[in-house]
């Protein structure tokens, strides 16, 4: 059923991104290199370039205590907290509202010596996958961004290089309830968390460089973002 003019693309793409992000590194084939890890968190990638340019696939995979993917995803999808976490951003805006779960943002990310200074333009969807029998426990919660087009926002017109990114924040919340039949606390949720993103560069930047960014950078932003929602969380009622 089509609610808007985006809602073809996005339901198609959502779609595929999520039956991605649920394949465990292994079964996606071999060339998943796991580069960083700490704790429960693990990070993968793939060394992979078009036209010379490092678009390597990123694939992280962490486990939380004490949220729910549905807490998770709402942190992500909503605008008022981003500065709050993501600490490569410069500006950033809602550039339309498409619908209460579908977004378009506008971002420009702080210049990264020796590269020029990067911006996105990007739909955001936020959406509830219904459990159905294979995935056992509370449903699965998504955000996916996908990079779109606007034509009050052209690309390569000001000093920055647009670039091009896919990324998708998967989570399932697992509860074990407490033995004694007391209510569910934060002491009893788990959530998976898995988190891909594809950036294209847009222009030009040195492999060095780029791996080097995102090697530093995505751990960095998965801590950040995790600890930030555990902390906004922890005095609040469970959503679930
Ligand atoms: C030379 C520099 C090239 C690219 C710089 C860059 C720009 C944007 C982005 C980016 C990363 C995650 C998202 S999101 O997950 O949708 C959340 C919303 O912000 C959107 C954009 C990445 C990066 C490249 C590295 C990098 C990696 C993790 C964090 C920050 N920068």
């Amino acid at each position: 059923v089509a609610q808007h003019r985006l809602w073809k693309e996005i339901d198609h793409l959502v779609k595929q991104e999520v039956s991605m992000a649920r394949l465990g590194v292994g079964e996606c084939g071999t060339g998943w290199q796991l580069f960083a890890e700490d704790g429960e968190m693990k990070m993968y990638r793939r060394e992979e370039e078009i036209d010379g340019m490092v678009v390597d696939p990123l694939k992280a995979v962490h486990v939380v205590k004490g949220i729910t993917g549905h807490e998770l995803c709402h942190y992500f999808f909503s605008p008022q907290y981003r500065y709050d976490w993501e600490t490569t951003l410069e500006t950033m805006q809602v550039v339309e509202t498409i619908a209460d779960d579908t977004l378009i943002f506008q971002q420009t990310h702080k210049r990264i010596w020796p590269a020029s200074q990067r911006d996105c333009l990007f739909w955001s969807h936020l959406r509830r996958l219904p459990n159905d029998q294979d995935t056992e426990g509370p449903d699965m919660w998504t955000v996916v961004n996908h990079s779109t087009e606007h034509t009050d926002y052209p690309a390569n017109t000001g000093k920055c290089v647009r670039i091009f990114l896919t990324v998708c924040l998967l989570c399932q919340t697992q509860v074990d309830p407490p033995k004694d039949g007391a209510p569910i606390s934060r002491d009893n949720i788990t959530c998976k968390i898995t988190y891909c993103s594809v950036v294209n560069p847009g222009g030009w930047a040195p492999a060095s460089v780029l791996r080097a960014v995102y090697k530093r950078e995505y751990p960095k932003f998965l801590k950040r973002f995790t600890s930030y929602v555990i902390n906004q969380t922890k005095n609040k009622s469970i959503m679930f």
